[in-house]
């Protein structure tokens, strides 16, 4: 059982890591060293923080980690072309295009992901592993809502049956992948988007409630149900300081549990962004995957 209130996802992340550090030590046994190729267009202080963090950490587990930076004003010719030669390139074995594109290339981002193989795409956001996901014959699943449900199951020992899980955002990166994740679980699910009417209608009815809106502290204490466990993926920088969506000490003394910002969520992205490189490198050796 989870001992605190607050949802130390740092803590959960070095728990995985330390399982990954005995997969990366066995795969170096075998002369393999994983590579990692981040693609980011445009000047997104936000993107350059986050895939420095995802760069450390591959460094420091000892793989290969790769950024390549393109300008905001590429042509979508030469964008697709660079992403598929980077597919090409057998040395590299997971290719990840750094969220949100530019916004007059948002419209693209399917087609610029479905360039990447499913065999190397480490995000899972390619049409082929949306589609594995939903018909569970998945070996990779979107690294956040992966990190969500690894810290629901520590807090709930694996049994959210009946629950009702309230998930505000219907992104493909994270809100939808999570619902369907949810639903897995047998929580009943309601998402909740920019059209929804009465949002605290829903959120007072939720057991759990997942906030990925990106509007900072916009959930607040009267919205929610006594007892209810809140997990915060929304980041917000303001004045160079990060924000949940959660207004977390308003809401702390209502909750059962809650995922700060920073220190929740976010590190566990990174934990599984590292743990989809590793199975897609050994899915690319033939080498046997870890299903934990
Ligand atoms: N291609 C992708 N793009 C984006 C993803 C993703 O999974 N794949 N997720 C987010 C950003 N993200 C990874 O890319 C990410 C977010 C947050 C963190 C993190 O460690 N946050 C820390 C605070 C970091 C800081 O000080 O700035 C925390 O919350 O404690 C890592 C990665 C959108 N794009």
């Amino acid at each position: 059982m989870h001992s605190s209130k607050i949802i130390n996802g740092t803590r959960y992340a070095e728990e995985i890591f330390t399982l990954l550090k005995e997969e990366i030590y066995t795969l170096k046994k075998l002369n393999i060293v994983p590579c990692i190729t981040a693609i980011m267009v445009g000047n997104n202080p936000s993107s350059d923080a986050y895939v420095k963090i995802k760069k450390t950490k591959a460094k420091d587990l000892g793989i290969e980690f790769r950024v390549l930076k393109f300008e905001e004003n590429i042509q979508l010719d030469e964008l697709s072309k660079s992403i598929a030669e980077v597919n090409k390139d057998s040395k590299i074995n997971g290719i990840i295009l750094q969220m949100p594109l530019p916004r007059h290339m948002s419209k693209d981002s399917h087609v610029l992901l479905d360039i990447i193989s499913p065999y190397k795409d480490i995000d899972a956001l390619t049409t082929y592993n949306i589609g594995a996901l939903i018909s569970d014959t998945h070996h990779v699943s979107p690294c956040t809502p992966q990190g969500i449900m690894y810290v629901l199951k520590k807090v709930f020992c694996d049994n959210m049956q009946g629950m009702n899980a309230v998930v505000i955002g219907r992104s493909k990166i994270v809100g939808l992948p999570l619902s369907h994740m949810l639903l897995r679980e047998n929580c009943t699910v309601s998402i909740l988007h920019s059209s929804t009417k009465d949002i605290t209608q829903h959120t007072k009815n939720a057991d759990i409630l997942i906030a990925a809106i990106g509007k900072k502290h916009f959930i607040k204490s009267h919205m929610i149900k006594e007892g209810a466990c809140v997990i915060d993926v929304g980041i917000t920088r303001y004045n160079s300081k990060l924000y949940g969506d959660v207004d977390f000490d308003d809401l702390y003394p209502k909750v059962s549990f809650i995922s700060p910002v920073p220190g929740g969520v976010g590190p566990m992205t990174v934990a599984f962004l590292i743990k989809n490189a590793i199975t897609l490198t050994k899915l690319q050796y033939n080498l046997p995957i870890n299903h934990n």
